[in-house]
């Protein structure tokens, strides 16, 4: 059975044994994998986005066997867009900022072993300035449900942003396509993707 069916009845699966079973799915993928996956990614962002000139960009840098953003980074560097990556708050733990992100920003492992740049305040980015945020995802499902790594730092951050406003950034799940289950249990702060990009394919959910 290839490890990207995702036919498994994973309705009696609680939020935890999910991210468990999906960290482990996406985990196993060989090198090989992971790279070809970061290359499908690359192409198909540019054949399915849209973006303005010198474009503002939130994305992530690959753990935990997530889909490898550097060649998409590179992309964007190389069409003279601004990249952003999220660090966490140095004085609210709970919540992210979006720090520019350049080739040769100074860098520093947060306390999950995840490179980020190091604070500077003159280029965090203000969530609404953003046009595109990238989110990683632990699993989503057919409903564009986002399960996270279970910090609940992108649902705070974006729950703050959004009791001011909601048109921008435009929110875009990545994930490999093994990431995808056939339904996933949610909590009322859990905010749908209107959008997931995948190696292979763009689900879109309009209304979200
Ligand atoms: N690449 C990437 N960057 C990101 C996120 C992400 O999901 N992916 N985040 C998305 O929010 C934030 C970090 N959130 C994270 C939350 C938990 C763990 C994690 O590894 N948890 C361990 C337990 C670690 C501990 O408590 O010491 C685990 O569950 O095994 C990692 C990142 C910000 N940056
Ligand atoms: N908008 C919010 N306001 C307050 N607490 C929140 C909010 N969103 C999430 N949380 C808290 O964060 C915890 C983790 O949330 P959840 O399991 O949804 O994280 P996640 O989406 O998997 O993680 P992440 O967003 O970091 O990738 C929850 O138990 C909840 O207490």
């Amino acid at each position: 059975m290839s490890k990207s069916n995702n036919s498994i009845n994973n309705s009696q699966l609680t939020r935890g044994e999910l991210r468990k079973t999906i960290r482990k799915r996406r985990n196993s993928l060989s090198s090989i994998e992971q790279s070809v996956a970061a290359t499908q990614l690359n192409i198909n962002f540019f054949q399915h986005v849209n973006l303005p000139n010198n474009a503002r960009i939130g994305v992530y840098l690959q753990n935990d066997g997530e889909l490898d953003t550097s060649l998409l980074i590179q992309s964007l560097w190389s069409k003279k867009h601004q990249v952003y990556l999220p660090i966490i708050h140095p004085f609210n733990h709970t919540n992210l900022l979006f720090q520019k992100y350049e080739k040769n920003s100074p860098m520093k492992t947060n306390r999950y072993a995840i490179l980020e740049p190091k604070l500077d305040c003159s280029t965090v980015a203000p969530l609404a300035s953003l046009d595109l945020l990238l989110m990683p995802l632990v699993a989503f499902d057919e409903h564009g449900n986002r399960l996270g790594m279970g910090g609940g730092y992108y649902d705070r951050t974006l729950a703050l942003h959004y009791a001011e406003q909601r048109d921008k950034p435009t929110l875009m799940g990545l994930a490999h396509d093994c990431q995808r289950v056939l339904s996933l249990p949610t909590e009322a702060w859990d905010i749908p993707l209107p959008t997931i990009l995948t190696p292979t394919r763009l689900y879109t959910w309009p209304e979200q």
